[in-house]
């Protein structure tokens, strides 16, 4: 019988956790916190959550100086019978973590879907693979920008910016998630606007860069929206995909009508991801999850800028991604936010080829401007593949030099 297997880490003030599994498992699925007359019926059995494991950590870590009193900590794996849900993200993350996410400090870690039911869950639709496939690009990282300062300038503003960024030879260009429908620049111009000056750019310099414009408005009215971008000659579309759900973008990225990547962004998931005690981890949401449900690129906080987290959490979302699963595509990482030049050879240390390198204030904030703050980036990977240091590089490429000289850089540990 298919299940979902759930990993939780519990910090348990009453001490023991047999109990406390066996409570959960009864509890999220045919039980209730009091007996249950009915609960002895054999029919019932096949829907009850079975207890997989319990694995209590050791005394050390009982008490916890944070909560000031005593905790008995561990991992529960639960196994849930797909019997008890339609096989979609809302139905499962209601029965794994729905009530139980608002009950005491439990996280949810991990969740493992059985291949029968992996099988309805599409995966990105072009993926690492395809997204090497579309530009050309195989031998390197990617790099991409992000428009800064555009809410309430026009589309001169934003045709300005996007021409200087192209012609910084980045491979992708990206709304920033803060951008919404609006007069000045309206989405539909944007899109068309934007093709017509990466067009002019490709005329200009032979160098094709890819525009993700940002996909908003009310969630009934997003495919449509989807569909006219695709008609209009979108390249790729930015998705807010936290603020929306894990179930809207799987109806975006299964539709065979919105022919381009989705790009999620991981704006709002982090009132979920950053404590110990509560909430989903990272590597399952910007990891496993955003990849089940369709994502090609995955941005999230990388372990070194300006909004960082954990380098074990960044390398977990990485390898969540990018692991062999079943049919499953890979995701691109995209480490971001406060990234600049000098941080390249550390991101290509532990993201390698397959990831982008991403910057919004890194490439405008260059003292020369986005052309040579793109260039700047693409001088960095340059140098890293070449196994050259920085500064060597930065030595005959001068958009490095002053990106090296404006942001500084750090040193890689061997
Ligand atoms: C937290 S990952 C998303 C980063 C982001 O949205 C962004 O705009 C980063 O811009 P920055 O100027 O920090 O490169
Ligand atoms: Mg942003």
């Amino acid at each position: 019988m298919a299940e979902v297997l759930a990993t939780y880490l519990v910090h348990d003030k009453k001490g023991n956790l047999e109990k406390k599994a066996e409570a959960i498992a009864l509890g999220l699925t045919v039980g209730s916190w009091t007996d249950l007359p009915q609960l002895e019926k054999e029919q019932l059995k096949k829907h009850k959550g079975r207890v997989v494991r319990v694995e209590e950590f050791s005394a050390s870590a009982r008490v916890d100086s944070y909560l000031e009193h005593k905790v008995t900590r561990g991992l529960i794996q639960i196994a849930y019978p797909a019997l008890n849900f339609s096989n979609d993200f809302p139905a499962i993350l209601t029965t794994v973590f729905g009530k139980l996410s608002l009950d005491g400090e439990i996280k949810l870690l991990d969740l493992t879907f059985d291949e029968q039911l992996k099988k309805h869950y599409p995966g990105p639709k072009f993926g690492i693979e395809g997204l090497r496939k579309l530009t050309g690009v195989y031998d390197r990282p990617f790099v991409m920008s992000i428009f800064k300062g555009i809410i309430g300038k026009d589309l001169t503003y934003l045709s300005d910016q996007l021409k200087e960024q192209a012609r910084g030879t980045v491979d992708f260009i990206k709304d920033d998630e803060i951008l919404f429908e609006n007069e000045l620049t309206p989405f539909a111009k944007r899109i068309t606007e934007g093709k017509r000056v990466l067009e002019e750019v490709y005329e200009e310099t032979g160098h094709r860069a890819r525009y993700a414009v940002n996909l908003t408005g009310r969630t009934l009215e997003l495919k449509e929206k989807a569909k006219r971008a695709v008609d209009l000659g979108a390249d790729a579309l930015l998705f807010n995909a936290f603020a929306y759900g894990l179930d809207t973008l799987q109806s975006l990225a299964e539709d065979n009508d919105i022919m381009v990547p989705i790009m999620a962004h991981p704006a709002v998931s982090g009132a979920t991801t950053p404590s110990e005690f509560y909430g989903i981890s990272n590597e399952l949401l910007l990891g496993k999850l955003l990849r089940y449900a369709g994502a090609d690129f995955s941005l999230f906080p990388s372990p070194y800028g300006s909004v960082a987290i954990a380098k074990e959490q960044a390398l977990g979302i990485r390898d969540a991604l990018t692991v062999n699963d079943s049919h499953i595509k890979k995701t691109i990482p995209v480490p971001s936010a406060g990234i600049y030049p000098g941080l390249v050879p550390l991101l290509y240390q532990d993201f390698g080829n397959d990831a982008i390198i991403n910057a919004g204030g890194g490439v405008h904030g260059h003292q020369f401007g986005p052309a040579a703050g793109g260039k700047a980036f693409r001088q960095a990977v340059d140098a890293v593949l070449a196994g050259e240091t920085l500064e060597n590089y930065g030595e005959t490429h001068e958009e490095l030099k002053v990106a090296l000289k404006q942001w500084g850089s750090v040193e890689v540990a061997k």
